[in-house]
């Protein structure tokens, strides 16, 4: 029997995966916890905590760190709100291009004005005329899955399109439709495109990306859309920037208090991924990886630990999250040789600083000779956590 702690709403598809085996609980004491956008940084973590799973692509409401340290692994959703996201950029570039926003609000205003308010919509429509996206750039800063998808479709709706991202994975760079340009740095997005739109993840590197630096390098009436997190955006010097009408429209689906005081911009509640489909996306995958990892110890999507797989039928098994220095693994092996326990099938894999090892021994070894190696290989410097998975 798991416990799960749902920190969010979490769709019931994705609840359904876990079935009868799992106690589904909001508060206390739980092997692996679910959530979306809870802000977990302040958040006292049980030592029960195995790992987390965000239904969702950016985990920076997670701490991750601190998380690695403890072996507790992190998973996130790649790609399952994707497709989500992107129709929001599609349809934010209409709305902000055509004026959409302001001339509709101007529409809904004329309720009372009797017969004549088709007459006022003719005289008054010609201060909402807009631009045409269709030949125009677009600048798209992140590659990823989000940006991809963006980029083959404002091909397709006749744009230019031009993209940024050093660290574009192979998958990615393969999906990538063969028209769109690469830019080697930022400064040519900045400096050619009419419209931007950012997709990378909120980290120290790109926390304030858009700043006033970025600002003097930007087309005069660009338009910018974030999709990704606030933090991306220098918030003064994009003020700075609407003022003076560098920036004609900021769209952005994280709206503050000091951003909804600001000319011109478009703000939307955080519905990039708000879809029934891509809800049931996100949550079905979360929960099928955190199940997997609890009853097999497998890892498929984690953030913090590598992708490790080793099929799983039931045999005994030790899984070991370590530093990736070297002999963890001859440690550990020696323990096991010292009990003569025969190995059945063994895997090491490692990400940056830290690695994850699984370890399939022969049945018919005693339970407690089990915890007294599991005691020692967690002992060994250097370890985060062992499990012993039956
Ligand atoms: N609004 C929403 O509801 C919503 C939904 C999904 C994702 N998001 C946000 O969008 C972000 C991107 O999502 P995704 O699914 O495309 O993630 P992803 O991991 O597939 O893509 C991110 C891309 O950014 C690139 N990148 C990282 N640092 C960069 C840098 N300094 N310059 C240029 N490129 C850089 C990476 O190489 C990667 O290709 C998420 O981290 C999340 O914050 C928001
Ligand atoms: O859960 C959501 O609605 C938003 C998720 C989104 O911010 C993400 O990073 O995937």
């Amino acid at each position: 029997m798991y416990t799960i702690q749902t920190l969010n709403n979490i769709v019931q598809c994705g609840l359904d995966v876990f079935g009868n085996q799992y106690e589904m609980i909001t508060e206390g004491e739980a092997d692996g916890i679910l959530l979306r956008s809870f802000p977990m940084h302040t958040m006292e973590l049980p030592a029960s905590v195995k790992a987390i799973a965000r239904a969702g692509a950016g985990v920076n409401n997670i701490p991750v760190e601190a998380c690695t340290e403890k072996g507790i692994v992190v998973f996130n959703t790649p790609g399952a709100n994707a497709n989500a996201v992107k129709e929001m950029v599609l349809a934010s570039l209409l709305l902000a291009s055509r004026n959409l926003w302001d001339g509709i609000s101007w529409a809904k205003s004329l309720y009372g004005y009797g017969d004549i308010v088709p007459e006022l919509v003719e005289a008054g429509k010609k201060e909402y005329v807009g631009n045409e996206i269709r030949g125009k750039r677009l600048g798209i800063i992140g590659l990823g899955a989000i940006g991809a998808l963006v980029a083959n479709d404002a091909l397709a709706l006749e744009m230019e399109v031009i993209g940024y991202d050093p660290y574009v994975s192979v998958e990615t760079a393969w999906r990538l439709s063969r028209q769109v340009q690469r830019a080697v740095n930022l400064e040519q997005i900045f400096a050619t495109c009419d419209y931007i739109t950012i997709h990378v993840p909120l980290v120290e590197q790109t926390r304030g990306l858009l700043n006033a630096h970025a600002f003097r390098s930007m087309k005069k009436g660009v338009r910018i859309f974030n999709f990704s997190r606030g933090e991306l955006v220098q918030e003064e010097d994009l003020r700075d920037a609407l003022e003076s009408g560098i920036v004609a429209n900021y769209v952005t689906d994280f709206p503050n208090n000091t951003v909804l005081g600001m000319k011109n911009v478009i703000p939307i509640p955080h519905l990039g991924a708000s879809t029934y489909e891509s809800e049931e996306n996100c949550a079905i995958m979360a929960a099928r990886q955190l199940k997997t990892y609890l009853e097999t110890g497998n890892i498929r999507n984690s953030v913090n630990f590598p992708n490790v797989e080793l099929p799983y039928f039931g045999q005994k098994r030790i899984t070991v999250a370590h530093k990736n220095v070297p002999n963890m693994v001859g440690q550990m092996t020696a323990f096991l040789a010292e009990h003569h326990i025969n190995i059945a099938d063994m895997i090491n894999r490692s990400k940056g600083s830290y690695a994850y090892t699984i370890i399939d021994i022969d049945n018919g070894v005693d339970a407690h000779i089990k915890e007294s190696i599991a005691t020692k290989i967690k002992n060994l410097p250097g370890v985060a956590a062992v499990r012993i998975i039956q």
